[in-house]
């Protein structure tokens, strides 16, 4: 298999890079494609208390192990398997376990702080920033994390304030001048996403693998 492309999808929080990471992958053949989450790469959070945890700055560069994200991207690129971790948000912290992520023809790398890293944008062959206002964003995230990420109202709202906002605008909003692409409202814009499909096929198709 020739060198895997790698994608990477970013924008603040409930922007819907997921979204839009899942839009790509229902386009192409499945077995071609794995999706890194760049939350799977905070930092293990053990030696601390829940206390602690719950008082970190999840919305910092620091918060997330990149040179493992970065040497498990480099073995992806070269065509070896990873063990990614996996990270539990209702008690901030990783999990023991591990899974399994094979190298593929494309690997989808979806997080908000991943155009922060040079290191990380020098491996990207596809930049793109979902770009949502912030209001729908925290429409989202309220529900989002008071369903699945077992937050009340008080605390996300606490957290919004004090930390994601102003870190929004210090960190991520920023590196949307290294994106190749803004996608407006994200997931749902169909005519984005076929158009980054099409490129995807191009640049495969240049490398001799076609896809569709
Ligand atoms: N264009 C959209 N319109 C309405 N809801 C959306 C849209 N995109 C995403 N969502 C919803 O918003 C929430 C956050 O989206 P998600 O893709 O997980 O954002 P992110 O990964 O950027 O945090 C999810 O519940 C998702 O279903
Ligand atoms: N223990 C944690 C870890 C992260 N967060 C928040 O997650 C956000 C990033 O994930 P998205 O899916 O929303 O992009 C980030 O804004 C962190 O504040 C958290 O609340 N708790």
């Amino acid at each position: 298999m020739s060198k895997p492309l790698l994608i990477g999808i970013t924008g603040g929080t409930g922007s819907g890079k997921s979204t839009v990471a899942r839009a790509i992958y229902e386009s192409l053949p499945k077995s071609n494609i794995s999706i890194i989450e760049q939350d799977s790469y905070y930092k293990d959070q053990s030696h601390l208390s829940s206390e602690e945890r719950i008082k970190t700055n999840y919305d910092h560069p620091f918060a997330f192990d990149t040179d493992l994200l970065v040497s498990h991207l480099k073995d992806l690129l070269n065509n070896k398997p990873i063990e990614k971790p996996l990270y539990d948000f209702t008690v901030h912290n990783r999990k023991k376990e591990t899974v399994r992520i094979e190298a593929r023809e494309i690997i989808i790398l979806e997080g908000i702080l991943i155009l922060d890293s040079p290191e990380i944008r020098e491996l990207l062959d596809i930049k793109i920033f979902v770009d949502t206002d912030a209001d729908v964003r925290i429409i989202r995230r309220i529900l989002r994390d008071m369903e699945e990420r077992g937050r009340s109202l008080d605390s996300i709202i606490k957290q919004y304030m004090e930390v994601v906002k102003p870190m929004h605008y210090e960190f991520i909003e920023p590196t949307k001048r290294y994106a190749d692409i803004i996608i407006p409202e994200g997931g749902y814009n169909r005519v984005a996403i076929d158009i980054i499909v099409a490129k995807i096929n191009s640049i495969l198709n240049t490398k001799g693998d076609f896809i569709r």
